[in-house]
């Protein structure tokens, strides 16, 4: 007779989920985050692709944050494991995340409004042994603020704050960006640049994470969509199955469809 299984022994998956022979950039296993009573995120398994833009959407309190803040580690989960390009990311803090090539821009800038634009810009490049010269004009020239390098940060419009952060994390060459609602609060014209910024850097390889409320900027830069409802994955597609997925209508895009 074989030995009794351990039903609490959960079988962590392989590292090599995310290793570098895989499609894979970043895995979630059983993530699981819970406040108390409420399950935030509930047992989730998740994936994005070397490369790709996903969108990660669903209703106010599905747990998008919440998983973006498991996935950076501002929060620790209660269960479940998170995987990065072959590393087990779940015990490390979240600047040693960022050193192995996960960039994040929250939703409100983090700009350090005193300093000028390029000031602002050397600050992570003060992490990484890269050409500075090089990838400041490199930068300055992808997020269009060439112009403004000398301006202070704090005089820039929302929009070219949003530009500048991302550009501090794109001095640090990451494979994979996770943003948080990066056009919340702009002009038509700002969330233009945004997206022309993001599908800009997606042709160069850089894979995207995106939870986003904006579902005109979601059809505009978004190859694949993840559903969150109540912590759970809803549905996961291409952007044009999940807008026409009946059940995604009527309970996720309400409004906004
Ligand atoms: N620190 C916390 N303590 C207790 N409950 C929390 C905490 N953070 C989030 N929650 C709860 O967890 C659930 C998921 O919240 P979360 O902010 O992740 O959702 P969301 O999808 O990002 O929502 P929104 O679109 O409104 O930002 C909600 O019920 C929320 O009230």
């Amino acid at each position: 007779m074989s030995a009794p299984e351990d039903i609490n022994a959960r079988q962590k998956p392989a590292v090599a989920t995310t290793g570098s022979g895989t499609n894979v950039i970043l895995a979630t296993r059983q993530l699981t985050k819970k406040f108390g009573g409420l399950t935030a995120v509930d047992d989730v398994d998740f994936e994005v692709n070397r490369g790709e833009i996903r969108c990660l959407i669903g209703p106010n309190g599905a747990g998008k944050s919440t998983l973006l803040n498991l996935i950076t580690g501002k929060l620790s989960p209660s269960e479940g494991d998170i995987y990065f390009d072959g590393n087990d990311l779940t015990g490390l803090d979240p600047h040693e995340r960022i050193d192995t090539g996960l960039s994040v821009k929250f939703q409100s800038p983090h700009v350090y409004e005193n300093l000028s634009v390029k000031r602002n810009l050397q600050v992570p490049l003060q992490r990484t042994d890269r050409n500075v010269d090089r990838v400041m004009a490199e930068t300055l020239e992808q997020i269009a603020l060439t112009e403004q390098a000398d301006t202070p940060a704090g005089d820039l419009s929302h929009g070219q704050q949003q530009r500048l952060e991302i550009g501090m994390a794109i001095t640090l060459d990451p494979e994979l960006m996770l943003l948080d609602e990066p056009v919340a609060g702009m002009s038509v014209d700002e969330t233009a640049d945004v997206a022309d910024l993001i599908t800009s850097l997606h042709d160069d390889g850089m894979a995207f994470l995106v939870v986003e409320h904006d579902m005109e900027f979601v059809r505009e830069i978004s190859e694949q969509v993840t559903v969150l409802n109540q912590g759970a994955v809803f549905r996961q597609g291409p952007i044009e199955e999940i807008e026409t997925d009946e059940a995604v209508r009527r309970i996720y895009l309400g409004e906004n469809a």
